[in-house]
């Protein structure tokens, strides 16, 4: 060891990480060939050469430590990869290089997508009304039937992923597979026409791509509810097929390039589900427009004239923010009642009519935690379809501190600081009891999935971090 303490090995590294961030190709190069350090060594942050030649926008030792095969993904303790570092400190070229190989950053907008926000159907909305193509796209070979029974996907059985839980594959039926069904269903049924699209094989994120099939020759969609058919009867159609009744946590392992579209399905389905009667003179009510109208059947009714949303579908506009204090160094989390384990989560709440999304924000904070937050900036959305939400993901910056919690809808709000949340968001996978038992090993609290919008906030944050 030297004067500072440090090995000969930690001294290497130390220099090799200088010559990344002051360009030294030459060096690097060397090095790479003697061998004397790990391409992806890290320091005590977490950082690899990589990631200090994206800080300074070392495009030339980007390029060649690619070449050399480094791992592009690691992250940092702050959650950060490489190319989060160069999106944060703008560096384009060094930008190009990663995204050569594959790697984006999720903190730029554009590559950025919440589960349940990507779906790759056009809706095809003109042609809801054109009973005749509906009829003849329902039969074609290539369409893809989804069931419901009572909200619950009818699922192909998959394979365990833990202990307690196992991925959830939709089942995609064809017209054939299905006749019986439609058979005793009659035309009462409620079937819903989703759109045109095919699943991108790789795609699992990002905006949805324009395709450059033919329209007319992408299969078509449908969702169609079972609810009044036996269970028996539906599970014989096929070998191996099981219902995913409960919501949790079959529709958060979902692939996510289908997401979307199961999202879409189940949230018109609750709909249906709920408004069966016109709801401004409770009489019956129609289904029309391929699943996307009810129309009351009483004539004079007021939902017949004029602009009325009761005959449409639902989308429930729900804020989720989480709050940065003054000092940029803690944000703000949450313990609902009804929450797993010690999972702490971003605020949330409803929106109200006639309120913009910046005083719902401030609003729910506000009766939630007692915090009062000044400027809110959006980040993304998510459709949640439990039933029909939309939560609107935005990050909040606190004007006050002190917190007095609604115990009426919360357990418990803190303040939590920058390095706990990056440790529990790096850290070890969770046991896998932790959702059920209080007194499972592992960290003191624990954030939800990846799936949830509110996960995304936080490693938003996180992420906009110059250094940690
Ligand atoms: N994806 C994610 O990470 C998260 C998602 N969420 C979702 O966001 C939604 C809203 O969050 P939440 O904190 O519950 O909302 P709120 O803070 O607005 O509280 C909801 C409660 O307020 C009442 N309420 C007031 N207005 C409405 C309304 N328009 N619709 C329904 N209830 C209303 C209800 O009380 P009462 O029951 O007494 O009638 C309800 O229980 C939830 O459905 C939840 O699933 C929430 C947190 C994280
Ligand atoms: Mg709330
Ligand atoms: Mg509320
Ligand atoms: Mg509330
Ligand atoms: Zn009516």
């Amino acid at each position: 060891m030297d004067a500072d303490g440090l090995t000969p090995q930690k001294q290497f590294q130390e220099h090799f990480f200088t010559c990344a961030s002051r360009g030294d190709v030459k060096t690097i190069e060397d090095v790479l060939q003697q061998g004397t350090v790990k391409i992806d060594a890290t320091n005590d942050h977490g950082w690899t050469a990589l990631m200090f030649a994206a800080r300074t926008g070392q495009d030339k030792v980007v390029r060649l430590l690619l070449d050399h095969g480094c791992d592009t993904t690691v992250m940092n303790k702050s959650c950060q990869t490489a190319a989060d570092i160069a999106a944060f400190w703008n560096h384009t070229a060094v930008l190009t290089e990663l995204e050569k190989k594959g790697q984006t950053s999720d903190s730029q907008p554009q590559n950025f997508c919440n589960y349940f926000g990507y779906n790759p159907l056009d809706r095809y909305a003109h042609k809801r009304k054109d009973e005749q193509w509906l009829e003849e796209k329902l039969r074609d070979q290539s369409t893809v039937i989804l069931l419901f029974h009572d909200l619950g996907l009818v699922v192909t059985k998959g394979e365990k992923l833990a202990a307690q839980s196992r991925a959830t594959q939709p089942c995609h039926f064809t017209f054939k597979d299905t006749s019986a069904l439609f058979e005793e269903l009659g035309t009462e049924k409620i079937l819903l026409f989703l759109g045109l699209g095919r699943l991108q094989p790789d795609k699992t994120d990002g905006p949805s791509p324009p395709t450059s099939d033919k329209e007319e020759h992408l299969p078509a969609w449908f969702a169609l509810d079972v609810t009044s058919i036996s269970q028996e009867k539906i599970l014989s159609i096929k070998e191996g097929l099981e219902i995913a009744s409960s919501p949790f946590p079959g529709l958060f392992q979902l692939p996510e390039k289908e997401a979307g579209i199961v999202a879409q399905a189940r949230s018109l389905l609750a709909w249906h589900q709920r408004y069966k009667f016109c709801p401004t003179c409770g009489s019956a009510a129609a289904v029309e427009e391929a699943g996307y109208k009810r129309r009351c059947q009483k004539e004079g009714c007021p939902s017949l004239k004029g602009v009325h949303n009761t005959s449409y579908p639902r989308t429930d506009p729900v804020v989720i923010m989480l709050i940065v204090s003054q000092d940029g160094k803690k944000c703000l989390l949450g313990r609902g009642k009804r929450f797993p384990g010690r999972m702490y989560s971003c605020l949330a709440g409803f929106m109200e009519p006639g309120e913009t999304i910046e005083d719902a924000v401030r609003r729910e904070v506000y009766e939630e935690s007692g915090v009062r937050v000044g400027r809110v900036q959006y980040h993304s959305s998510q459709p949640f379809p439990l039933p029909a939400s939309l939560m609107i993901g935005c990050l909040g910056y606190a004007t006050s501190e002190t917190i007095s919690v609604d115990k009426e809808e919360l357990e418990d709000a803190q303040w939590f600081t920058r390095q706990q949340v990056a440790e529990v968001q790096t850290g070890a996978p969770l046991p896998t009891d932790a959702l059920t038992n209080p007194r499972a090993e592992g960290p003191s609290f624990f954030l939800p999935p990846a799936q949830a919008i509110a996960h995304q906030l936080v490693k938003a944050w996180l992420r906009m971090s110059p250094n940690l």
